[in-house]
């Protein structure tokens, strides 16, 4: 049984219709054929639920004619490798890709703009760019084609088309299937649009500079029904109260047409320009603490979601035992009892007492995969904000999970998440990093593991590793490397006012708030496929992949990325203040376990 999650906003037209459709709809399912959503209806500030369409973004419906659309696709000969170098294909985990006209280089993350590829664009893509200049979306022809081919449940990151790359003007045709894009603000808002099949989308301004843009990779998307049909208004109408429809996704072919750019880009959004010293200048940026929501959204997207998501199979690798006292406290609830594990990882709590009725969810996507790969129910969702009924748990967990909340009232918020889920009575457990990691004149497994062996060698302390909480598979120079590559910001001497330090593995903590190196072994990672497609630096630039990831040459001559994840770690009684700041909740018992801070709450 697998779990999506869409977030729809309805807008009513009195409130009564509100009371009225939440009776009858709450808990609803929704049937596709053999698939189903079930529908959870909750009340929200109609301020926040008008979703705007990003600046600067424009969607033409049925641009290409059917004949067209077979046309451009019989063009990709997609039986031909990379050899002769003439369109190069790159068949990526979660899309394959072509370029005409010029490559994007994996090394330097920009083209190649002396090198023209042999072969131009395609001439059957002709008549739809003259369409373009004649319709006013651009007024040079473009000179980069890069083909997208996504299979059903494939998708690709978001992103921002590098700026010191391409000019103003980015256009998307979406030929084969429809699919929904994501645009993301760094201000956490995110803006889906429905492209339909045959469509083109055209970035300019913010939504090509500040925005992200990306495709969740799943295998359905919910449309409003009005979508399947063929509409000819250019703006889709984000806030229609029309119906809704499960959507299959097909196989989507795009065609992403670009302009080189040869100067710098003189964008008005230095922080997101790579021509303008924003973005992931070398060394990569250093954030700071944030000062407010819109700034710990970012930090979190950045230095949390991001590297969860892509450091996940090897985090996953590394998380396998589960911690005796969290197996304890599972044990002991009694048989039948609903738990939700928020922040549930690979899910190695899922099974541990198969006398549960247990669901986790996790805000990483490629988590919860791994979750729903080893036949548990586990979700997509935020931490602040689980699509769970209020009252309907009998117990929660919350494992090494509140300490990636930049703010006090982040935090506090996600323990109130926590125990709202909660049936009156039932009990949380969480647990959180702590400062000190040296507690009765002990010292944590995470201290004492200071010679861990190589990464990939199995270590032969298996308690050691059971107790590790926060275990940092570290090549055996990571500390010295670290040293190297992020230069200044180790140096506390050195550090700006409120910049985060990052902190070397297996060492005592110096702040409460830091960065912790993750040193990526074994496959590629995600961003490394994205970034070899040539196509994608999500605010990167040279060598370095994004802010929260690094590179380090391991001795050897190989680079390692290393991955900066961001740690508020609490000092002893803060987790407990932090949560009799909710209302209605008891602190039951709370002690140090291996370096973590840990609670048992009930719900009054
Ligand atoms: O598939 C699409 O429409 C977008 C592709 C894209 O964003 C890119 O290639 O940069
Ligand atoms: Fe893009
Ligand atoms: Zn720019």
């Amino acid at each position: 049984l697998g779990f999506s999650c869409f977030i729809v906003f309805v807008s009513p037209r009195s409130e009564d219709d509100a009371r009225k459709a939440h009776t009858q709809l709450n808990g609803q399912k929704l049937l596709s054929g053999e698939n189903s959503v079930t529908l959870y209806l909750s009340y929200v500030d109609s301020e926040e639920a008008r979703v705007h369409f990003p600046e600067g973004l424009a969607l033409v419906k049925d641009f290409v004619s059917p004949e067209e659309e077979a046309l451009l696709l019989a063009a990709v000969d997609w039986s031909t490798s990379d050899q002769g170098n003439e369109a190069p294909q790159k068949a990526l985990k979660h899309r394959r890709v072509k370029h005409y006209g010029f490559e994007f280089r994996y090394e330097n993350n920009n083209v190649d703009k002396d090198k023209p590829l042999p072969a131009g664009l395609p001439e059957e893509c002709l008549a739809v760019l003259h369409r373009c200049l004649q319709d006013g979306h651009i007024n040079v022809l473009p000179d980069q084609l890069t083909v997208n081919q996504y299979e059903t449940g494939q998708g690709i990151p978001p992103h921002v088309d590098t700026h010191s790359a391409f000019a103003d003007t980015i256009l998307s045709l979406s030929l084969g299937a429809k699919t929904v894009m994501e645009f993301r603000h760094p201000d956490g808002r995110v803006v889906p649009i429905v492209l339909p099949e045959r469509s083109l989308l055209v970035m300019k301004g913010q939504s090509r500079y500040l925005w992200t843009h990306g495709i969740t990779p799943r295998k359905f998307d919910l449309v409003p029904a009005c979508e399947t049909q063929s509409a000819d208004h250019s703006e889709p109408d984000l806030g229609s109260h029309g119906d809704l429809t499960l959507s299959k996704r097909g196989t989507r072919t795009s065609f992403t047409f670009r302009k080189i750019r040869h100067e710098p880009c003189c964008c008005a959004f230095p922080s997101a320009c790579d021509s303008q010293g924003g973005s992931s200048p070398s060394p990569p940026s250093q954030p700071s603490l944030p000062s407010c929501h819109a700034n710990a959204t970012r930090l979190e997207e950045e230095y949390v979601h991001r590297v969860y998501d892509a450091i996940a199979s090897h985090f996953s690798s590394t998380r396998h035992t589960p911690w005796p006292r969290v197996c304890h406290f599972l044990s002991s609830l009694p048989p039948g009892s609903v738990l939700a594990d928020v922040g549930c990882g690979n899910g190695k709590y899922l099974g541990v007492n198969p006398q549960l009725i247990p669901v986790g969810c996790d805000r990483s996507s490629a988590l919860v995969q791994i979750c729903t790969e080893r036949g548990f129910n586990a979700f997509v969702s935020d931490a602040l904000s689980v699509p769970l009924r209020t009252d309907s748990c009998d117990a929660c967990i919350s494992i090494a999970v509140i300490h990636h909340f930049s703010t006090q009232e982040r935090r506090l918020a996600a323990v109130r998440e926590l125990l709202r889920l909660l049936k009156p009575g039932g009990q949380a457990l969480i647990y959180v990093w702590a400062y000190e990691q040296e507690y009765n004149k002990q010292r944590s497994k995470y201290l004492k593991d200071h010679n861990k062996p190589q990464n990939g060698e199995k270590s032969k302390d298996k308690l050691g590793e059971s107790q590790e909480p926060h275990e940092e598979p570290s090549v055996l120079t990571a500390s010295h490397l670290d040293n190297n590559h992020t230069g200044d910001l180790k140096d506390d001497s050195k550090m700006t006012e409120g910049k985060l330090s990052v902190h070397t593995n297996r060492t005592a903590f110096t702040s409460q708030d830091l960065l912790v190196p993750w040193h990526l072994k074994g496959r590629k990672t995600r961003v490394e496929e994205e970034s070899s497609s040539g196509l994608h630096t999500t605010k990167s630039s040279d060598s370095k992949l994004s802010p929260s990831v690094d590179t380090s040459q391991v001795p050897g001559g190989s680079s390692v990325p290393v991955f900066h994840r961001y740690y508020h770690v609490f000092q002893q009684g803060e987790l407990e203040q932090l949560c009799i700041e909710v209302t209605g909740v008891k602190v039951q018992t709370s002690y140090h376990d291996q370096g973590n801070w840990c609670v048992i709450l009930q719900k009054e």
